[in-house]
């Protein structure tokens, strides 16, 4: 038996749950692209060849696990979409490519009503309208992220306890960082140009040059972000932008392979048959030292804090308290950030960038407010603020072509009623139905068109511009979450963002090869993968006319 076929194929089992509700269930499916070319290295596959015994056991007890998990998760009181045969499973795999298409069923048929659909790991029940107010409102002890979060990627296994226990790091993204990005920005702008000229490395004379975008902006996020998380130079180091790049889908498969082993084997898995710890060693050889070094110099007293860098690292440290301030946690954190960060930014990036260059039309609206902007307030946050079209233009991107289905995945914490009188127990998974909400034509006239200035033409009509905002969460405009827990980081992947497509304008000419046909998005249940090997053409901006 081919061993390695059969880890390839685990994924498909145990991310099914994953992929369906929250945002932290989104890494997970950017490692479906990678199917080809498996993220198990050599040592890993020798490993697996090893023990034939062991995969016949393993695919037995998935079975197993799986036919639990589905068998005994439906809630008797919610109706159920598609059929329950087999547990639900046939279902669960039709909706693994057709996600969409069950969510906006529901939708109509049941309108706000909660219903409930098979993933490949448990029944989801999937909530709008009034009952998205229940889950909006809703405390941690009823509703916990947390542990949604803990079920889907094995958080505590990955990176332990201590990450998985306690988000303290939450709240300084949520304070420190989204409070000083204004005076970040100039480092960030700077980065941001200096990554697409290393990234696009375009030919002096204005010749169209192919690239492959995902790759590009996952490159140049990871060094934009890294500017802000950790500083110049390691930002531009080679290898720690890698493993910046490649955490996310190391942990996301180390996910799927843990998900099929039962608790008490899972140290053991993760040791023998993933990357984690190699790569988190690899992390604390560049992290480590520059943690332990800045605690050093912190008996300067005033004379380090005039001196100290300004970066996300040394927010934390300045917030780290007791326990909090072990190098190894820290450096635990820093990962823990990057892989909630450089992905979803990456892949929201690539979205909208698809839209810019599959329609032209646009560009010379957006040229027009960005040059007046930064003629007027330079390259500032200020100057990113002031652009609405821009703004507008992600947002509607965001909108319809976003990066997952379902948002605001929680799990139920206690028995609870939802306020149309469904009685939901304790164990059970819940979550927003964003595709049904953003397709909504009560909400979004025309909700499949694709309308770039949807949000700026409220704004000129004089309604609030903070409302219709690209980083406001609100029940109609599900891609940050919300309630208790919506994107703490949503202020700077929406600067990073806008600064990324503001220079992309400015600076160059995009296309698509075949004009207008924007690549193919790429599902796998709730997630939506913009095309990762689509390749665009990029040349040196040929008129400044604006
Ligand atoms: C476009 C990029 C991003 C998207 C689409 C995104 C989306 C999300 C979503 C949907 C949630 C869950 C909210 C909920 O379930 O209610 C979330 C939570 C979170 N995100 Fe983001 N995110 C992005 C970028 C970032 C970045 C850049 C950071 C850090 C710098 C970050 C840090 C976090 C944290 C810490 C949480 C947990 C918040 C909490 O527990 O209260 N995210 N994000």
């Amino acid at each position: 038996m081919l061993n390695r076929d059969i880890v390839q194929s685990l994924p498909h089992c145990a991310s099914l749950h994953q992929i369906q509700g929250s945002r932290s269930t989104v890494p997970v499916l950017v490692a479906y692209p990678s199917l080809h070319a498996c993220p198990l290295n050599d040592t890993m596959i020798l490993h697996t060849l090893s023990i034939d015994l062991v995969t016949v056991g393993v695919v037995l007890l998935t079975v197993a696990l799986l036919v639990q998990a589905l068998g005994n998760s439906r809630m008797a009181t919610v109706p159920v979409l598609g059929t329950t045969a087999f547990f639900g499973y046939l279902t669960a795999l039709k909706s693994q490519t057709s996600i969409t298409e069950f969510l906006k069923a529901g939708y109509e048929k049941y309108k706000s009503r909660p219903f409930q659909l098979p993933a490949l790991r448990a029944w989801i029940i999937y909530v709008a309208g009034e009952q998205i107010q229940d889950l909006w409102k809703g405390r941690d002890d009823t509703f916990s992220l947390k542990e949604e979060v803990n079920d889907l990627i094995e958080l505590q296994y990955t990176l332990g306890p201590s990450i998985a226990n306690d988000h303290w790091h939450a709240s300084v993204i949520r304070r420190q960082m989204t409070q000083n990005l204004a005076a970040k920005f100039p480092e960030l702008y700077e980065e941001i140009q200096r990554a697409f000229l290393d990234e696009l490395n375009l030919p002096a004379n204005g010749e169209w040059q192919e690239v492959k975008a995902a790759e590009v902006f996952t490159r140049v996020i990871c060094r934009v972000s890294n500017r802000l998380f950790i500083g110049f130079p390691l930002c531009r180091d080679e290898r720690f932008t890698e493993l910046s790049r490649d955490f996310t889908l190391d942990a996301s498969t180390a996910a799927v392979i843990l998900s099929c082993f039962p608790s008490f084997v899972k140290p053991m898995v993760l040791r023998y048959l993933t990357r984690i710890p190699s790569t988190i060693k690899e992390f604390a050889k560049y992290i480590i030292p520059i943690i332990e070094e800045r605690q050093r110099q912190e008996v300067l007293g005033d004379g380090w804090n005039d001196k100290k860098p300004f970066d996300f690292l040394q927010w934390m440290l300045d917030a780290a308290r007791g326990s909090q301030r072990d190098p190894k946690d820290l450096n635990l954190r820093m990962i823990n950030v990057n892989f909630t960060a450089i992905h979803t930014s990456s892949m929201s990036f690539t979205q909208a960038f698809y839209w810019l260059a599959a329609h032209p039309e646009y560009t010379p609206a957006l040229r027009m407010e960005i040059e007046a902007a930064v003629t007027q307030l330079g390259w500032t946050k200020d100057a990113i603020n002031a652009m609405v079209k821009v703004d507008s233009f992600l947002k509607e991107s965001m909108r319809v072509t976003g990066i997952g289905a379902s948002s605001m995945g929680r799990k139920v914490m206690r028995p609870i009623t939802l306020s149309d009188g469904t009685k939901v127990p304790k164990g059970a998974h819940l979550a927003a139905n964003l595709y049904g909400v953003h397709r909504d034509p009560k909400i979004y006239e025309r909700p499949d068109e694709f309308d770039p200035w949807r949000f700026s033409k409220r704004v000129d009509a004089g309604e609030s511009a903070t409302r219709h905002a690209l980083t406001t969460a609100t029940p109609d405009f599900l891609f940050w979450g919300g309630g208790a827990h919506p994107c703490a980081g949503r202020h700077f992947a929406s600067l990073e963002m806008k600064a990324m497509i503001a220079h992309i304008v400015l600076n160059y000419d995009v296309k698509l090869p075949r004009d207008g046909v924007r690549p193919k998005d790429i599902w796998f249940g709730a997630s939506c993968i913009p095309n990762q090997t689509a390749a665009v053409l990029f040349r040196l901006r040929q008129t400044r006319a604006g």
